[in-house]
Order: structure tokens, then sequence, then C-alpha cells
């Protein structure tokens, strides 16, 4: 970055900040904070320190392992600028305390986040407290930064974001056909049974419509047995699963008429009696740390990234299993998978290579399944250094109010059209966003036979985010959540949220406007009430579809701009960021967002020179650089090895 000029020091000076996240991002982000001139920051992060963050959380050190993170990153930084004031929260942002108020004392947020969720919710906050954010994501060699100004710039949520991917009940349970429908299964439904909460839904037991059999068994066998001992157990559970479960699977034809049969697998089948009877070696496992309990280890397995056998497969599952009831007997009933948890990715590789042998399916290493099950795209330091640098180049912007200056910048892969940094222009806001402007939003939901509770938890919660939420059909409260409601009230709202949403005290029926309403986010919406019958299981698995909120009028209108124009710039760029998407493994890059802007006719050179750069300046140079399409025609862009050619001075290719 050039020198700041007086006013931007002037700006950075008296710029009083909040940083959301001290992960990856995060601690880059106050390293170049501390460096660039910032006085006064607040760090908000809920974690504490772990070992596999200090590869690129360099601002912790081991000894920090189990501290929180806001705190260490603190001292850190005051070790080195100790004139500075920062102040950290180590706390969920989501907290009450973090309330509008809370935030209007700052200039601008930094959001260094790693969840939707809590993106979505610092969004409302700034918009609410009427402070721009900045907002970043990575994912590997990918990422992003992008600058929201309430009435300026688009918010974060103006483009709706993919949804998680999710993946129809029956592929998992009964026909995957991919390696990750085997994570899933091993994951979500065989482990979450086996040692996570048994009260919880589970689709385990759902196989082809054979309920007689199933009921005697379905109950309890997963349950351990008075006179079994572990190794029983697990041979049980093993021959259950991937043995009779299949061998029911396959009794029902209909389903294998046009696909592959699995095969019923048992440890007879596939361990020699004295390896399925003796497994492992426990002698060896230090039984203080539960992170070093490790089947592999007990087994002598060396390599994370060999891809085991069927037969050692097996072993590492029974020896995993064992493990969990030997070593950590206390945690069974609350587990829930952990990517970070060895015995746990131990006995998920293990599931899903035994599920994925018995139908057909390529096995995988655990250092593969580990990232599958994880959702991991393996974190790249270099990208979260170069991402913080971005943001606090916009932050200055945005604390100057360079307004025309602003941008978006995608981090790239691999160089596209001569960049690796896009900039882009910041979009308008979307007139239809009901986050930032109060447009309302249709429902379409068979108001005879969902309830309040499925409203409150599949729209309410999940699609819009809401925290503490309170509904209102009228001036008649139906459901509000908080501290100081009365006995009454809460008996009220729990019969409520049983009741479908026709018979509710305040009948909601087709044609209602129901008011929700966040009184921490400050946010407001209405929804329009429409009644419908039937729904798509497959499509819409929710039963009900929310809509009105889907794309900018404006964006929409662009994009047939561009296609005269021979296309969208963004092409490749969106290309890029599909290749990466397999598997929906990107959940902090709004793919959807990138597709429908111009790219801005901004150079890289113009980028890292960020605050200087004038406006006349940058529109002189859009009259000579034109970014189109063709991929032919690229005399007109900045080369990437022009980096260092400093100042305005900005060659071009020939
Ligand atoms: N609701 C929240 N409130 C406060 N901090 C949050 C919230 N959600 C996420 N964070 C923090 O954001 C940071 C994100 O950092 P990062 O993406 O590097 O994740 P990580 O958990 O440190 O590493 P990884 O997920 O790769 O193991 C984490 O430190 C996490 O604690
Ligand atoms: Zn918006």
């Amino acid at each position: 970055m050039a020198m700041a000029s007086e006013r931007q020091f002037a700006a950075i000076k008296g710029a009083k900040v909040l940083m959301v996240g001290a992960g990856g991002i995060g601690c880059e982000l106050l390293k170049t904070l501390a460096l660039s001139g910032f006085q006064d920051i607040h760090i908000i992060d809920m974690d504490t320190i772990e070992v596999s963050n200090l590869n690129r959380q360099f601002l912790f050190r081991q000894s920090h392992v189990g501290q929180s993170k806001a705190k260490v990153a603190r001292d850190a930084v005051l070790n080195f600028r100790p004139h500075m004031s920062i102040t950290a929260h180590h706390a969920n942002v989501k907290d009450p305390e973090f309330n509008v108020e809370f935030f209007k004392q700052f200039n601008v947020v930094l959001n260094g986040l790693d969840n939707l969720d809590a993106r979505r919710h610092v969004n409302r906050l700034c918009l609410a407290a009427d402070v721009p954010l900045v907002e970043s994501g990575t994912t590997g060699f990918l990422g992003q930064v992008t600058v929201h100004v309430k009435g300026k710039t688009e918010c974060y949520e103006c483009q709706p974001k993919p949804a998680p991917k999710t993946y129809p009940v029956c592929t998992i349970t009964s026909t995957p056909s991919k390696f990750v429908h085997c994570i899933v299964w091993a994951k979500d439904l065989l482990f979450a049974k086996l040692f996570g909460d048994k009260n919880q839904e589970n689709d385990l037991n759902v196989r082809s419509s054979d309920a007689a059999s199933s009921s005697e068994h379905a109950e309890d066998v997963f349950e351990r047995r008075k006179d079994e001992d572990i190794d029983q157990y697990g041979r049980r559970i093993y021959d259950h699963v991937f043995g009779y479960n299949i061998e029911v699977a396959l009794s029902n034809k209909e389903t294998w008429k046009n696909r592959n049969r699995p095969r019923p697998i048992y440890t007879a089948g596939v361990l020699p009696e004295e390896l399925s009877k003796q497994n492992g070696n426990m002698d060896t496992i230090y039984a203080a740390d539960i992170t070093t309990v490790s089947a592999m280890a007990s087994l002598g397995l060396k390599n994370p990234q060999e891809t085991w056998t069927l037969m050692e497969n097996s072993r590492v599952f029974l020896e995993a299993l064992k493990l969990f009831f030997v070593k950590r007997e206390e945690e069974i009933g609350s587990l829930s998978f952990d990517k970070d948890d060895q015995l746990a990715v131990e006995f998920v590789t293990a599931a899903a290579n035994i599920r994925a042998a018995s139908f057909g399916i390529q096995l995988h290493s655990l250092f593969e399944a580990k990232g599958i099950a994880g959702n991991i795209v393996h974190a790249v330091a270099t990208t979260n250094a170069v991402i913080a640098g971005l943001i606090v180049i916009e932050a200055i912007k945005v604390l100057l109010k360079d307004t025309d200056n602003y941008r978006m910048t995608y981090c790239l892969e691999h160089i596209s059209r001569k960049m690796l940094l896009m900039p882009v222009e910041p979009y308008e806001p979307n007139k239809s966003c009901y986050v930032c402007s109060e447009t309302p939003l249709s429902l379409e939901i068979n108001t005879h036979r969902s309830k309040l509770r499925d409203f409150v938890e599949k729209i309410v919660k999940a699609k819009l985010g809401m925290n503490f939420p309170l509904i209102m059909h009228g001036s008649n409260l139906l459901y509000e959540v908080g501290d100081d409601l009365d006995e009454d009230e809460v008996a009220n709202y729990a019969a409520n949220l049983e009741k479908v949403l026709s018979e509710l005290p305040s009948s909601v029926t087709g044609g209602t406007m129901l008011t929700v309403e966040d009184l921490q986010q400050e946010l407001t919406c209405s929804i329009n009430i429409k009644h419908r019958e039937e729904f798509d299981e497959e499509k819409e698995p929710d039963g009900m579809v929310l809509s009105g909120w889907t794309q900018a009028p404006a964006a929409v209108k662009d994009d047939k701009k561009s296609i005269g124009n021979g296309g969208n710039a963004s092409n490749a760029l969106e290309h890029e960021l599909a290749e990466a998407n397999r598997d929906g493994e990107m959940e902090e890059i709004s793919e959807p967002s990138v597709k429908k802007r111009k790219l801005s006719e901004v150079s890289i050179a113009t980028i890292l020179d960020g605050p200087e750069a004038t406006a006349d300046e940058i529109k002189n140079q859009k009259e000579v650089e034109k970014l189109d399409d063709d991929d032919d025609d690229e005399e007109d862009l900045v080369m990437i090895d022009d980096l260092n050619s400093v100042g305005n001075k900005k060659t071009r290719l020939q």
C-alpha cells in the first residue's frame, strides 16, 4: 500500500473499529490494522484457540491453546503496539449485549467470520445502527471483500445466498451414488445414532417399506446389550448396518431396477477370525488426553493420505467404536461430529468407506474424507493475508466516505484476464431486499396442515435468520421470545406453536399479512400468506415456499445490457467460483452475487493504490481500459506482472 496521506492518517487515527472474528482472517486483519496506524479496536470472537488454528492464526502459540482468541489476539498485538486501545470480547456476536446501541459507537465494522448466520446478524445490526460494514471470506485460494454502506451499496443480504447443499433423504439412507453420500450417512446418521443424543430424530432405520421386520429391531439395535462385550457389540452393529440393512434394502426389487445392487458386507466375510476378535493394541494408548486417542495409531496405520483396504477400514471401524466406549464413555450420548476430533474422523472415514465398498463407490483416504466431512477446503494463509489487506484498504475508503472508489474485490485461484484480484463496482441496494428495504415477502404454505412451529423453525429462524422473533397478525401477538414474559404468556405461546396456522387464536389463512420482527436486530418484515394444498417432497422439502426477495430487478436489466456487449465480463470469474464450489464447499463465497455485476474498469494497480487514485483518474482510465468478455481481445487489460508499476503510470498489454 502506498504511504497514507494526511487525510487518511487523520481518519485512521480517529476511527473506532469493530472486528468480528479473530480466526484466520481476523489475525491477519488485526495485525494489518495495527501496522496501518489504527488506534482503537474492539474484537469479538466466541472461540478458544485450537491446535489446528496454529498453522495460520499466527498471533497464537501452542501455549495459548484453550484460551480466548479475542484476548490472546489483543495481547499479542499489544506486545508490539503497546499504546493501542484494544478491547477483547470473548463472546458470541449474537449475544444481546451487542445491540444496536453497541454497534453505533463504531465508525466501521470489519467481519472475519466463517458462517452465514453470524454474517447475516452483523449485517442487520450494521444496517440498524447505520454503520458501514466491510465483509470478507476465503476458501482456499479464493477470497472476497465486499463493502456494505446503508443506502449506498447493497447490503450483505441483497443477493440471496446459495442454500447449503443438502441431499434427498433416500439418497443418503438407501441409494448413495457418490462418496459424499456415504460420508453424510456415516456422519449425520450412524455417528449421530451411536454417539449422539439418543432422542434425536434419525432416519437410520428408515429402509424399504418393510415395517414388520424393522419394528422389533428398530428400537434398540443400537443399544449395547447387558451380556455383550464391546467387541461383540461392535461386530453386531457392523453386521447390522453393512449387512442386514443392505439385505433388507435389496428385498425391495423396485429400487434396484435401474441401479447397481449393493452387496451386503459382514465382519465374518471381511475379517479373519482372530482379527475380528482381537483388534488393536489399546495398551499403547495414553488415556490422559482424548485428542490422542486414535484407532489408526493403535492399529499401526500411519499415513492419513493412504486409502485403506476394506479390511483395514473394517478394523478401524471396530477399533474406533471400541475406543469411544472404552476411553470416552462419558461423552457418549452428547457427541456431535467435529472435524477436529481425530477418533470421530477415523470412525466416519471407515464407516463411509465400508458403505462405499458395498455400493461399488470408490474408497477414499482419511485426509480426503475429513475434507468432505468437515466441508473443508484447506485454508491458505496467504489468501487470508491478501484479503485482510484489502479489508483495510476498503475500511480506509469508507472512513473517508470515498464512495465512488468503493470496490468489491475477488481473489481468484487462477489468473483470469491477467488478473488474480478482480475489482468490481459495488451494486446499488436491491429494492426488493427484505433486510434493507421494506418489501413484503410471500409465503406459500398449507395453512390447514403446517403448525406455527414449522413456520417459526423453517422460515423465521432458518430462512430469515432471526434470533429473538416476535410474530404478529394485525395487533394480535401470536408468538414471542424473551426473558421478561410472564407464565401465562409463555404457556400461551407454547400452545400456539403446536396449532396449525388456520386454527390460531387469530386465524392465519390465505391473504393474511403477518408481521415478523426481531427486536435485537431491529428488523421487521411483512409476510403475505398464500394457502397452497400440495408441495413436492423432493423439491420443496420444507412444505412451504418463501418468495418475493430473489433478484435485484436492476441486476436483471443489467444482464440484458451486457448480452449486447457480448456477454458478462464476470463469466470467467463465475466459472472459477463454480469450479471451486464442488459439493457446496464454498459457504463464504456468495457465488450468485458475482454473476450479475459488471467488472469495474479499474486495474489492479489502481486498487492497490486504492485511496490515492482520484475519481478523475479512474474515469480517464475507464475510457482506455475497457473490459469486455471477448477473451481474445486482451489489448486493454493490465497485466498482473505490472503490479510493481507504481502510481498512475499504468502499463498496458499490447
Ligand atoms: N457468532 C459468532 N460470534 C463470534 N465469533 C464468531 C461467531 N461465528 C464465528 N466466529 C469466529 O469467527 C472466526 C472464523 O475464523 P476461521 O474462519 O479462521 O475459523 P476457525 O474456526 O478459526 O478455523 P477452522 O474453522 O478453519 O478450523 C472463528 O474464530 C470463530 O470463533
Ligand atoms: Zn439488502
